[in-house]
């Protein structure tokens, strides 16, 4: 029965595209979970059955939701999806009478047994029903990047690598040889003299040295130079990818990806190229050993033959206990990362020990998985160790009646054994090397997805342009997901330049969504963003980042000084009178002079990670001083002064719209914009007016409503 190939979530609420990747593959399209996310998007609650049902018809694959007791499952066809815990999507692998095989995208593939699954399955199945001929869909694979990667930056240090590894098994090959002259022809020592013999052995130690040295050095350099461009590329990459991509991940599970480079340089420089060197070598060997004896030779390979057997099966068990591992040792890293940036909020809940109980448990399941690989390891990974211990006295045992019979000589039967423990090393590295390739693709599958995850790019060349004049959204829509309605729809919005309009709306009402596309940061599912009339998508990031500047509803202030988190590292100069007059105003307008007042250096003064050392207020006046000094004409700003005393935000606003750069500004205190030349109202994703405060308050109940909420609110009649 063909197998489902296993395919891992990496995000809490895609369980339903990982169950439909694996069943898509197993009908023989294949397409990665990676893919299908492109397609579909990630909805924050997870797709419905009918969605994954819509998702395979598109792949032809025609699928029955039907519902079904967990003791009629075994009837079923297997692999289908199933319902699981109320909550969650696994895929129903084999059915067996007391066991059943599920692989669940958050833990693995797994047998369980009826009573779990009894206790699981929410008795609603998706079936496959009928495989249409077009599924056979081959998507465009990418080039294989880590081979490709290799021969680009690192081939000649590998070459070099690979010679010396070769050099240094030739003297392996020197040993038996010598060893066999030694013993069956006496005369030798006397053609050599025991100096020159002794001479040559020092020589040849030395030499062997002398290159077991330099190639550690090379390792250790390559090594570097691998570890250093692997995570440059994983970084750098990282940071390009759009806003869409870290929304529903975990931090922790990103910081756990970018840690797996160690793991594959170990294995790459350690492993890889004894696979290849030692390939190549056992043909020699075993040439060799065909010239000295036919029978031990057979004896050998066979022995060999058991050694890779085994080691293959045992490669396919230890797989799956590193993808289960990499699956435990994420989570753990996530409820890591999950307790110490919310901290705060645990504390203040007095929840500490909840949070440990469940760290406690994603750990305790993390080494058990561990030792579960540990313990199989030891049964069976042993068994190759075994028979290499036995060979030896196998081949002495056949060989001493073979020197009785004078088929061989002493000297030939010695040389072979030895010989035979250097045909069997590069057997077992053979064998170890394919477990660790294994385990490889499995690391770097998880690198993977950050470095091939698509870059949005432009299909025109880039526009630099030197002004702003005005940016608008013509019929924009925009979803989180594919089969989600729409969070805002038919939205057209012009703004010209010097204008200054604020957005008001209930929560929800998709404010938040319309600044980031008119910053960029998302990409409309309908419609589009203009910049002087000219596509968002096609104007120069460069420009982007000269012409607009955004702060997010929380943003982030760094670990340095308060200067560097307003230049943000950019070149500051105090012997500069026109940086320091810069600087001077822009404190000044944001407020945060009020906050440097008292800091002991000033300016200089360190803010600790995310701003720890600050209050939320100052934590915004920061983030707007930074907007200031960018200098930028257009002003893109999410509730900026949500966390600021009434003084505070009305000396900041007053300041920005006193100023003749553009401003477009999520309010939450209509107090606050009331003076405002325009108004913008949302409701439910659009927009229900447009105005001046007067203007709206006579004509907009929506915008009535908002209003004399808030007066109601502040006790005001
Ligand atoms: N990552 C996400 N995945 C799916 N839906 C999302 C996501 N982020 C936001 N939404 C939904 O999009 C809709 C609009 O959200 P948005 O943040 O734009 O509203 P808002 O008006 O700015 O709200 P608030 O005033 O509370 O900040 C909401 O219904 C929200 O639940």
């Amino acid at each position: 029965m063909k197998k489902v190939q296993f395919i891992e979530q990496a995000e809490h609420s895609e369980c339903g595209l990982a169950c439909v990747a694996m069943i898509l593959n197993h009908a023989g399209a294949q397409v990665r979970i990676q893919e299908l996310r492109d397609k579909y998007g990630v909805p924050r609650g997870g797709y419905k059955l009918t969605d994954l049902k819509n998702m395979m018809e598109e792949f032809q694959v025609t699928t029955a939701a039907i519902k079904v007791s967990a003791e009629a499952v075994g009837d079923l066809k297997t692999p289908f999806i199933a319902f699981w815990n109320q909550k969650h999507y696994i895929v129903v692998e084999r059915t067996k009478k007391q066991k059943i095989l599920i692989c669940d995208p958050a833990t693995g593939r797994r047998w369980i047994d009826q009573q779990e699954f009894r206790e699981k399955f929410s008795q609603i199945g998706l079936i496959v029903k009928e495989v249409g001929e077009t599924s056979r869909f081959v998507s465009e694979r990418k080039t294989n990047f880590l081979v490709s990667f290799l021969l680009k930056k690192f081939k000649k240090p590998l070459l070099l690598l690979c010679g010396l590894t070769m050099i240094l098994q030739l003297f392996s090959l020197a040993v038996p040889i010598t060893i066999q002259k030694l013993i069956d022809n006496t005369s030798f020592l006397n053609e050599f003299s025991i100096g020159a013999f002794t001479l040559s052995v020092i020589i040849v130690g030395l030499s062997y040295y002398a290159l077991q040295t330099f190639r550690g050095l090379i390792v250790a350099m390559f090594q570097k130079s691998f570890d250093y461009e692997l995570m440059t590329h994983f970084m750098g990459n990282m940071l390009r990818l759009p806003l869409s991509f870290f929304i529903n991940r975990s931090t922790g599970e990103l910081i756990f990806r970018s840690n797996l480079s160690v793991y594959i340089k170990q294995i790459l420089t350690q492993k890889v190229v004894l696979l290849f060197v030692d390939s190549l070598f056992l043909i020699f060997y075993i040439g060799l050993m065909f010239y000295y004896s036919s029978v031990l030779t057979t004896i050998s390979l066979m022995i060999a033959a058991v050694i890779v057997f085994v080691s293959v099966v045992n490669t396919k068990r230890i797989k799956n206990f590193v993808d289960l591992e990499l699956i435990e040792q994420a989570k753990v890293q996530k409820s890591i990362t999950e307790i110490i940036e919310g901290i705060e909020t645990v504390k203040t809940t007095g929840t500490e020990k909840n949070f440990f109980d469940s760290w406690k448990e994603n750990f305790q399941k993390q080494i058990f998985i561990t030792q579960e690989k540990e313990r199989f390891q030891s049964k069976f990974g042993t068994i190759p160790q075994t028979l290499q211990f036995l060979m030896p006295l196998f081949l002495l045992c056949t060989g001493l009646s073979l020197v009785g019979q004078n088929q061989v000589t002493l000297g030939t039967l010695v040389a072979f054994i030895s010989l035979s423990g250097s045909f069997l090393n590069p057997v077992m590295s053979l064998s170890g090397v394919y477990n660790d390739m294994v385990i490889l693709k499995s690391y770097f599958t998880k690198l993977e997805e950050v470095i091939h995850y698509p870059v949005h790019t432009s299909n025109c060349k880039e526009v630099e342009l030197d002004s702003f004049r005005e940016i608008s959204l013509k019929g924009v829509e925009y979803s989180y997901s594919k089969y989600d309605k729409p969070v805002i729809s038919q939205i057209d919005l012009q703004v010209k330049k010097g204008e200054k309009v604020a957005i008001v709306g209930p929560s929800g009402s998709g404010k938040s969504t319309v600044l980031k596309l008119l910053a960029g940061l998302i990409h409309p599912t309908k419609g589009a963003v203009y910049f002087n009339k000219i596509k968002l998508d096609d104007v120069s990031e460069n420009t982007k980042n000269e012409k607009i500047a955004t702060i997010s509803q929380s943003p982030m202030v760094f670990n340095m000084s308060v200067k560097d988190n307003i230049t943000l590292n950019k070149p500051f100069d105090y012997g500069n009178k026109e940086d320091c007059k810069k600087m001077e105003g822009v404190l000044e307008d944001s407020d945060v002079l009020s906050i440097v007042r008292h800091l002991p250096l000033g300016i200089e003064t360190m803010v600790s990670e995310q701003g720890a050392n600050l209050s939320g207020g100052q934590r915004q006046k920061i983030a707007l001083a930074r907007n200031l000094y960018r200098d930028p004409e257009l002003h893109l700003l999410d509730e900026p002064t949500s966390a600021l005393d009434n003084i505070s935000e009305r000396h900041i606003m007053k300041t920005l719209f006193k100023k003749d750069t553009t401003v477009v500004v999520i309010a939450h205190r209509l107090q606050t914009i009331k003076n405002i030349d325009r108004i913008i109202v949302m409701n439910e994703g659009e927009i229900v007016g447009d105005g001046s405060h007067d203007y709206l308050m006579k004509t907009n109940v929506y915008y009535r409503n908002l209003y004399t909420e808030e007066q109601k609110m502040e006790g005001v009649s």
